[in-house]
């Protein structure tokens, strides 16, 4: 078939009629699905602790229902993507960030570990920046949006922290084991959205990472796409329950409990008739300067340390310079205590 060639541009992802070569991935049958799912957990249920910690020791991922997070918050956070990535790729990208890990739309920071590019778009909401954006964005529904963004982030800090304290007294320790318990930083947003392709056999979404946070809180709105894999298992597609949030353990959390929870590698895989958006909420943990270590309390001279503190800033940027690599970065070489 004699190929035509089409305008690739992040922003245009949506029209394309063929899968150009450069998003063209290789897969083998260890990437399908199989039949399996990862466990929804009642916040109400009198057992939440006991539960969450027996989803991360084995999942790192779960949902979580009667989280408290108001449906029309969620609803209109959806909303404001749908808006963004409806835009004109020209508009899109006057909005575009200047670097991948600050505010801005663009490609997911990941993008150069990849041979091959991803069927997706975003807007990341790190730091007060975004605001610029929304302004050039929307030069009238400007205030109504900031108000919506900085309402739901202030709701995640809530829920991350709640969760945090459960999975750490699963884990037989209290938030006040953490030195930095007090000084909870915001999140990030990023605001996700996969166009419909032409192959979704052929292409990924987003390809196989873990998040570098402490959790991650991810609303995968009412389509599927979200895939977590499991040693012993393989890909599991995390089917929307309506209502529910996901969770993601992330790095920060591994590095937390001493290599006790693991983060769970994911994916996002895309369809060929709806598009789908997913907001994430990737939680840092710790402001500023704050090391994050093994918690004192779980480590000592049976289970020495195995990797040494290191800030969220810290974190990311060896994380972009070696990606899967980076729990050896910071692995002590020989624990002794
Ligand atoms: C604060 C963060 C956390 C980042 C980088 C930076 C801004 C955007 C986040 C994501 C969002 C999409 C997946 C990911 C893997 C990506 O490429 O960008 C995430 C990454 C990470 O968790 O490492
Ligand atoms: O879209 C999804 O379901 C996954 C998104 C994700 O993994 C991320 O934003 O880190
Ligand atoms: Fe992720």
């Amino acid at each position: 078939m004699p190929s035509i060639t089409e305008d690739v541009s992040i922003g245009n992802l949506g029209s394309l009629q063929t899968l150009p070569d450069s998003f063209t991935w290789k897969f083998t049958s260890s990437d399908s699905a199989v039949e399996e799912s990862v466990p929804v957990i009642d916040l109400f249920d009198p057992n939440v602790i006991t539960l969450l910690g027996d989803a991360c020791k084995t999942w790192g991922a779960f949902q979580i229902s009667n989280h408290g997070i108001p449906q029309k918050l969620i609803d209109d956070v959806e909303s404001l993507s749908k808006t963004l990535f409806d835009m004109s790729s020209e508009r899109k990208l006057e909005a575009a960030s200047s670097d991948k890990g600050v505010s801005g739309y663009g490609e997911p920071r990941m993008t150069p570990f990849f041979e091959k590019k991803m069927w997706c778009e975003g807007f990341t909401i790190a730091d007060a920046s975004y605001a610029d954006h929304f302004l050039t964005l929307w030069p009238h529904d400007y205030t109504k949006y900031c108000g919506i963004i900085e309402e739901y982030k202030g709701e995640m800090e809530k829920l991350a922290s709640r969760l945090l304290s459960w999975i750490l007294s699963s884990l037989g320790v209290t938030v006040e084991d953490i030195e930095w318990a007090q000084n909870m930083s915001r999140g990030v947003i990023r605001l996700n959205h996969y166009p419909v392709c032409p192959e979704p056999e052929r292409a990924m979404g987003l390809g196989a990472h873990t998040d570098s946070t402490i959790l991650t809180i991810l609303h995968q709105s009412n389509m599927g796409g979200l895939q977590v894999f499991r040693e012993e298992t393989g890909w599991v597609t995390v089917e929307p329950v309506p209502g529910a949030l996901v969770i993601n353990i992330g790095d920060l959390f591994h590095i937390l409990s001493n290599g006790k929870i693991m983060s769970v590698v994911h994916r996002a895989r895309v369809n060929q008739t709806r598009s789908r958006i997913s907001i994430a909420y990737l939680w840092g943990g710790p402001a500023g300067d704050v090391e994050i270590k093994p918690i004192s309390k779980i480590v000592g001279p049976v289970e020495p340390a195995i990797y040494r503190p290191v800030t969220w800033n810290e974190y990311l940027r060896i994380k972009y310079e070696v990606f899967e690599k980076s729990f050896d970065a910071i692995r002590v070489v020989n624990p002794t205590n």
